[in-house]
């Protein structure tokens, strides 16, 4: 039964923001949706502005704590190992997350409306336990800080899997990856990176770096392909850029294609960018050669879970070797259509050395240019605010942002040139 179903049946019980955000819960969990597409759907549109607001709340607070919630929710459960039907857990987190997380909801709203929501799906024998739980929670004590927590505690405490956190602990150091998860518990922040943001797309910063980046790799590039290129961030800064260059844009999505070439028609700067649809691991998809590729490959996305938040319940450890072996095919088809003397830059929203360093280091034929360079050349041109302190984000001549360690999602590139 559709969320939009039980709320058309009799007098609603269930405010409509809480019955959205059960109904994209419900499609996540399902892995029929992504929260970001469902919370831009036609019917989250006619919703109140109110109701829209507290709905996306909702449905990014619960994907972002749900480790957290249900670490809390199960030591109050009478049979703790025993699986609850999807939607009873859906709607005990979101009560909980109600109770623990948002000051300005009345504790009744949030628990009553838990219980209808139990009972609307079609499990009303669970609603009195819903109620019971959510009651022991409004009087449970916080937990307080332990004396030692290790770094799987850490994750659990941080809505985050440990095998993640346990990873990025080892790679890039135990305060880092706190400061990660902190990072992906927050709302995304305002741009603060760059001098100028009025004329540009909107975008993460770290993507735009990584586009600025490519930019200064190859002022005077004519022939620009931007290989993975939906939803079409980076090229956008690449056409601002390169106002000489003529710019390929290919996805291997129509979907995504289509949607990236609407966002462009928008825009007279970008009415030169021709879009293809192209899978960049095959040579032939395009013609001739190029100066400048961007090869933004398709990726985990573990430096985007502030806004990607549901990414950290879908990916496996296993999803990484897939991942690396799609980055491997897509670089290498991109190369081949390098020109003598041009460069490329092959980037990634992962965390994951996987994915980022271990891809790039048995490319050959090409050396490798050092970031720290390209960096300088964007302070000089004040592109990059002078406090945008970016030192430590490059390691061993590549670009490495972390959330929270950077005001930025994370992100890999590195630059390459045809020798
Ligand atoms: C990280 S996203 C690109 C983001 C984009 N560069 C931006 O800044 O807005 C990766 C894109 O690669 C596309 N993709 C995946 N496999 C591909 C392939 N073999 N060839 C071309 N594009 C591919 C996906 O459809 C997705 O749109």
């Amino acid at each position: 039964m559709s969320g939009w179903e039980m709320g058309g049946r009799g007098t609603p019980k269930v405010s409509p923001s809480r019955l959205a955000a059960f109904e994209i819960l419900a499609a996540v969990g399902s892995g029929t949706g992504h929260s970001d597409e469902l919370l831009h759907s036609k019917h989250v549109d006619t919703l109140s502005p109110e109701d829209r607001n507290l709905c996306t709340t909702l449905v990014m607070g619960v994907l972002r704590w749900q480790i957290a919630l249900d670490a809390r929710l199960r030591g109050l459960l009478q049979r703790p190992e025993q699986r609850l039907a999807d939607p009873v857990a859906i709607a005990l987190r979101m009560g909980a997350f109600q109770l623990l997380y948002l000051d300005r909801v009345p504790a009744h709203a949030a628990l009553n409306e838990s219980v209808e929501l139990c009972r609307e799906a079609g499990h009303p024998y669970a609603a009195g336990m819903v109620n019971a739980v959510l009651r022991k929670l409004t009087s449970s004590k916080k937990p307080g800080a332990p004396i030692y927590e290790s770094v799987a505690a850490l994750a659990e405490r941080l809505g985050h899997p440990a095998w993640l956190v346990e990873r990025w602990a080892a790679v890039y150091g135990r305060e880092a990856a706190q400061m990660i998860c902190e990072a992906d518990q927050r709302e995304p922040s305002e741009g603060k990176m760059f001098t100028e943001y009025d004329d540009m797309p909107v975008m993460d910063d770290g993507s735009r770096l990584v586009a600025e980046l490519a930019a200064a790799a190859a002022p005077e590039a004519k022939r620009v392909w931007d290989c993975c290129a939906a939803p079409g961030g980076k090229t956008l800064v690449l056409a601002k850029r390169l106002a000489a260059a003529s710019i390929i844009a290919s996805d291997v999505s129509a979907k995504r294609l289509a949607a990236m070439k609407a966002r462009f028609r928008r825009l007279d700067f970008a009415e030169r960018i021709e879009c293809v649809v192209a899978d960049a691991a095959d040579a032939d998809s395009v013609q001739g050669e190029f100066n400048l590729i961007v090869c933004d490959a398709p990726c985990s996305g573990t430096g985007t879970l502030a806004a990607n938040p549901e990414i950290r319940h879908r990916l496996q450890p296993a999803d990484l070797a897939r991942q690396a072996a799609r980055q491997r095919m897509v670089l290498k088809g991109a190369l081949r259509r390098l020109a003598s003397g041009g460069r490329l830059v092959y980037s990634t929203c992962s965390l994951e050395p996987e994915e980022c360093e271990q891809v790039v280091s048995g490319v050959t034929g090409v050396r490798r240019v050092p970031v720290e360079g390209l960096l300088g050349e964007l302070n000089r041109n004040r592109i990059l605010q002078d406090e945008a302190s970016l030192e430590s984000a490059v390691r061993d001549g590549a670009l490495r942002t972390l959330p929270g360690v950077h005001e930025c999602d994370g992100f890999f590139a590195v630059v390459f040139e045809r020798t």
